[in-house]
Order: structure tokens, then sequence, then C-alpha cells
């Protein structure tokens, strides 16, 4: 039987194919290219000097919980996060599986958000980093269980000729080899993509084993201020949460009192 990663995927090859039928992939590049003199905020830079480091999720809903908030709108809550202290925020344009699209991040940005944007979807054609360009994202994820080490070495040259950084996603040791084509950041899942059990100590595990100079990033199931200074301690730099933000009734007052535990918790240690 597929698992919901190879599901995933081979609806983003039926569903980049449609996109091109659309707008061409000549047509797309024009486009990236009369943005090419706009600059977005590095998530790398911000992750670096920030004292959060928290990546805030914009995601409505998910293969693993179905809607979490079907109503949230993009030009709210990115920018409630900004607000309330978020390093960068991510958005899900993923439309099938998420409830996402691209225009969110438009929306995110028309409404005022001036922090990097990551455009998280499932990559597996330089296309879709043409519509991350042009929907005014910073970087994009790649995920490397998704992505041959060609095929991802090739998305990552793309990515940086568009202005694009990338955080690279991997979730076991074998996938680590991925680090050796020197992403922007490299991020660990803590939820397996295949049975979606998130576990924390996937990062703790594989923290050590990153490049020492990395910007590091622990992904999914982190919903406890004591998990975030644990995981600063083990090395991370950024933290990607969104449901338990999202599933609040304000996401921003959520992400800000999350913050406020988090200081306090720093302060008393
Ligand atoms: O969230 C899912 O169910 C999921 C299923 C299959 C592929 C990817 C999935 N999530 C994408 C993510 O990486 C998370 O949205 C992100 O790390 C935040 O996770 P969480 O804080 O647990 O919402």
């Amino acid at each position: 039987m597929k698992d919901i990663l190879e599901e995933i995927v081979a609806w983003k090859r039926f569903e980049v194919a449609k996109y091109k039928e659309t707008i061409s992939e000549r047509e797309i590049h024009t486009l990236a290219e009369r943005l090419s003199d706009c600059e977005v905020p590095s998530m790398k830079q911000a992750l670096d000097k920030s004292e959060t480091g928290i990546i805030a999720e914009f995601k409505r809903k998910s293969p693993s919980k179905g809607w979490i908030k079907q109503g949230g709108r993009a030009s709210e809550i990115p920018l409630s996060y900004q607000t309330n202290g978020a390093s960068a925020i991510s958005i899900l344009t993923d439309e099938k599986y998420f409830g996402g699209h691209d225009d969110f991040i438009r929306e995110a940005r028309n409404s005022g958000v001036t922090i990097p944007i990551l455009y998280k979807n499932f990559i597996i054609d330089e296309y879709q980093l043409f519509q991350a360009r042009i929907s005014g994202a910073s970087a994009v994820l790649l995920i490397a269980a998704d992505l041959r080490k060609d095929t991802c070495k090739n998305l990552i040259r793309t990515a940086h000729e568009l202005r694009l950084e990338v955080l690279l996603e991997m979730h076991n040791e074998k996938e680590l080899e991925y680090c050796e084509l020197e992403p922007d950041m490299c991020g660990i899942n803590n939820r397996n993509l295949g049975s979606f059990v998130t576990d924390i100590q996937t990062s703790f595990r594989l923290a050590s084993l990153l490049p020492y100079d990395t910007v590091k990033v622990s992904e999914s199931g982190i919903s406890s201020a004591i998990t975030i200074n644990q995981l600063r301690m083990a090395g991370f730099q950024g933290f990607l949460i969104g449901e338990n933000f999202m599933r609040a009734d304000n996401p921003g007052a959520a992400l800000r009192d999350f913050i406020k535990q988090t200081d306090n918790m720093q302060k008393q240690s």
C-alpha cells in the first residue's frame, strides 16, 4: 500500500503538469525575472540572530488531523504571528491535503508581513520554485524522503539562482547524507511521514550528527516550552510549530503566551 508521502508526490506530478498548462514554464520564468530586484528577508539570518527561533506555521488542515482551522485567514493569522514574536512564518500552500494556496503568501505579504516566509509544499519540480518566488516567499522546503539526491542538488541550485533559501528536511540517519548538498538550513522532522508517528527524540538523536555550523531546525510535534529549551541546548536554532498554535482560538495570542513561557523557563535555568 502507498504511504501518504507517495500519494502526495504522485498528486504533485499531476498537479504541476496542470499548472504548466495554465501558466507555461516560459511565462513563469518571465514573471520571476520581473521580480529579480525584489528583496525578500533571509530566513537563515533571522533564525541565526533571533531570540525565539519560532517558525509559526499557518496550517489549516493536515493528512493526520483533518481540518484544524478551516476558516483560518491568511490575511490575519500570519500577521498576528509576526506581531507576537515569530522569527519566521511557514505557510502551507498545498491545496488538496493541507487546505493551502500560493495566494496565502501574497495575502500575508499584503497584510503587512515583512519577516521571512517559508513556502511549505512538496517540491518535486523546479516549476514549483518559480511559484514560490512569485508568491513572495523567502525560502522553500525540500524533503529528502521524496527526492533523489541529484534532483535535490539541482533544485537547491535553481532555488539559489532565484534567491530562495532552502530548508532541507530529513528524518533519519540515512537521509543525513543529503547534508553534503549544503542547504541553507537543515531540518529534522519529528514526524514520520509514512506512519504519522511524531517523536521529539528524533531531533535529539540526530542533532549531533548534523554539520556543526549549519542552522538547525526541529519540526513537528512541539507543544511545550520545556521542549524548546531542551532542543536549544541540543543545538537547534529554529522550531517549526503548526498545530499547537492553529488549534487555539487566537493563534497569535497562543504564540505570545508560549514565548513568555519559554522566556520564564530560560530565566529560571
Ligand atoms: O502534519 C501532517 O499530518 C503531515 C502529514 C504528511 C506530511 C506532512 C505533514 N506535515 C507537514 C509538517 O511538516 C508540519 O506541518 C510541520 O512540521 C508542523 O508540525 P506540527 O507542529 O506538528 O503541526
